[in-house]
């Protein structure tokens, strides 16, 4: 079932984030959307009737709330819920934390790792949290620039850091399957705060970020 007008649609308001707030797990707003995918599936010459598409409207409609669910969560506040009080003063590294996000231009995925250092300043942050901000700005239409840099100013925001570093690296889908059509390019991102602008501190990020576990 398609909705022409604002029938039915959730009530829409701002979120902390600045966004449209969506009720993301509405089944009105889940049937809708199903009905709009219906439609895109005709106009790319499928049969939306055919047995193997019939509850495929919906399954993209729910990937598609939850491929974008990072816009319901406000990444400070993950932060600020489990700040401790530690006299710990060096880099405090995280690596390899899997990004899946989604380009703004195609909608198609891009995603990578990325890795992120602070040096705490009288508080360290509950580890899980930095991956829990990663997923926070990525689960959304994103550039991979800005992800990179909305990551930096959180956590430098949130903890008042003697300073972040944040490196991000990856595949980006509409240059793979479409467009250009390099399949094994990657792009690195960074963003530095405060004491990784210092060259010493940023190169002992680089390194960090560059040695495997044995
Ligand atoms: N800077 C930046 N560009 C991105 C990102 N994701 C996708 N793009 C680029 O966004 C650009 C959009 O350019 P357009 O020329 O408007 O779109 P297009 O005709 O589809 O471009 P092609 O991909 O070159 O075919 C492309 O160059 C994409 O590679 C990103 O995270 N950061
Ligand atoms: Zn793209």
């Amino acid at each position: 079932m398609i909705y022409d007008d604002d029938d039915n649609i959730p009530d829409r308001n701002e979120d902390i984030n600045g966004y449209e707030k969506v009720d993301r797990y509405n089944p009105q707003l889940i049937e809708n959307l199903s009905g709009h995918y219906k439609e895109v599936l005709k106009q790319l010459g499928e049969n939306p009737e055919r047995e193997g598409l019939l509850k495929t409207p919906e399954r993209i409609a729910k990937a598609m709330l939850y491929l974008t669910h990072g816009y319901d969560l406000n990444p400070k506040e993950i932060l600020n819920s489990a700040l401790f009080k530690e006299e710990y003063s060096q880099m405090v590294v995280v690596k390899d934390i899997e990004v899946y996000s989604m380009c703004e231009h195609h909608m198609l995925p891009f995603f990578g790792k990325a890795h992120i250092a602070y040096i705490p300043n009288g508080h360290v942050v509950g580890l899980s949290k930095i991956p829990r901000v990663v997923d926070a700005y990525a689960r959304r239409l994103q550039v991979q620039e800005r992800l990179t840099n909305e990551i930096r100013d959180c956590i430098q925001d949130a903890l008042q850091p003697v300073g972040v570093g944040v490196v991000i690296e990856c595949r980006h889908l509409c240059m793979c399957m479409r467009g250009v059509q390099k399949q094994n390019s990657v792009t690195t991102t960074s963003a530095f705060s405060g004491g990784f602008y210092h060259e010493k501190t940023r190169a002992e990020f680089l390194h960090l970020i560059s040695s495997k576990l044995s």
